[in-house]
């Protein structure tokens, strides 16, 4: 079967073919249209908590679409805010760059996109037994996503992740990432954001995401986000680069679009 990715023949303009979730009306991500954006009072109330272990030797992949970090945590909660009274669990984290720094992002802001996104993918423990079970229903991931905004300072947690794309250039490559990662530190200082209920943004596009993205984006540099565009998209010696992994936005349709400023 033909592999999906991100040329015109097997992109996002194709999925639907292959995916039928991907043309729903509940994909992702979407563009940000702050002046709807409700600030729900009860999210507020409902301060979204999480805790997070410091986890070193993660297993880190290519997976063709890009690098993904292993990184089930028993011990991590995320809570609060729009989910409601269940506890979700982190599963892994990955995240989607462009060709240039001018896009990047998967949702975007007012029309505006970033240089990329890092999504933090949670799971529903409270009411599923496992992340493939939780993947099948509207309320089974909580995402959290960041914006990756360009700037001099590298950030020192995404280059534990950039220090070992060497060992993993080619697609089903794997390492472990030998420093400690805590999860925390990619996440913002603000922490408010917006939220709406959305789907996975890579097939199959199953509409089971809580979609809770941060306002304030976090600084990278030039060259780490070059040091993604270096990983292969194939096995073999044929070098075909990851140099764009994200998806365009979908129409948000009625969906609400809710905001809080913690
Ligand atoms: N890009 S995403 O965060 O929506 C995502 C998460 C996931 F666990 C599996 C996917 F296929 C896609
Ligand atoms: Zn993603």
């Amino acid at each position: 079967a033909a592999e999906w990715g991100y040329s015109p023949t097997n992109g996002p303009d194709v999925w639907a073919r292959l995916f039928p979730q991907a043309g729903g009306a509940r994909q992702s991500p979407v563009d940000i249209c702050t002046s709807i954006a409700s600030s729900d009072s009860n999210l507020e109330m409902k301060k979204l908590t999480f805790a997070y272990e410091s986890q070193s030797d993660l297993r880190i992949l290519n997976t063709g679409h890009g690098w993904k970090v292993e990184a089930p945590q028993s011990g991590s909660r995320l809570e609060g805010g729009p989910l409601g009274e269940d506890i979700y669990q982190l599963e892994q984290f990955h995240c989607h760059w462009g060709e240039t720094s001018a896009e990047g992002s998967e949702h975007t802001v007012d029309g505006r996109a970033y240089a990329g996104e890092l999504h933090l993918v949670h799971w529903n423990t409270t009411k599923y037994q496992s992340f493939a079970e939780a993947a099948q229903h509207p309320d089974g991931l909580a995402v959290l996503g960041v914006f990756f905004d360009v700037g001099n300072e590298s950030n020192d947690e995404i280059e534990k992740i950039v220090s070992t794309l060497s060992e993993i250039k080619f697609k089903g490559q794997f390492t472990d990432i030998p420093d400690v990662i805590d999860p925390t530190t990619f996440l913002p200082s603000g922490l408010g954001y917006w939220t709406y209920l959305g789907s996975l943004t890579t097939p199959p596009c199953n509409e089971c995401v809580i979609w809770i993205v941060y306002k304030e984006p976090i600084t990278v540099t030039e060259e780490q986000l070059v040091q993604f565009r270096c990983l292969s998209a194939c096995s073999g010696e044929a070098e075909e680069f990851i140099v764009k992994n994200y998806r365009p936005p979908q129409p948000l349709g009625n969906r609400a679009l809710r905001e809080c400023n913690a």
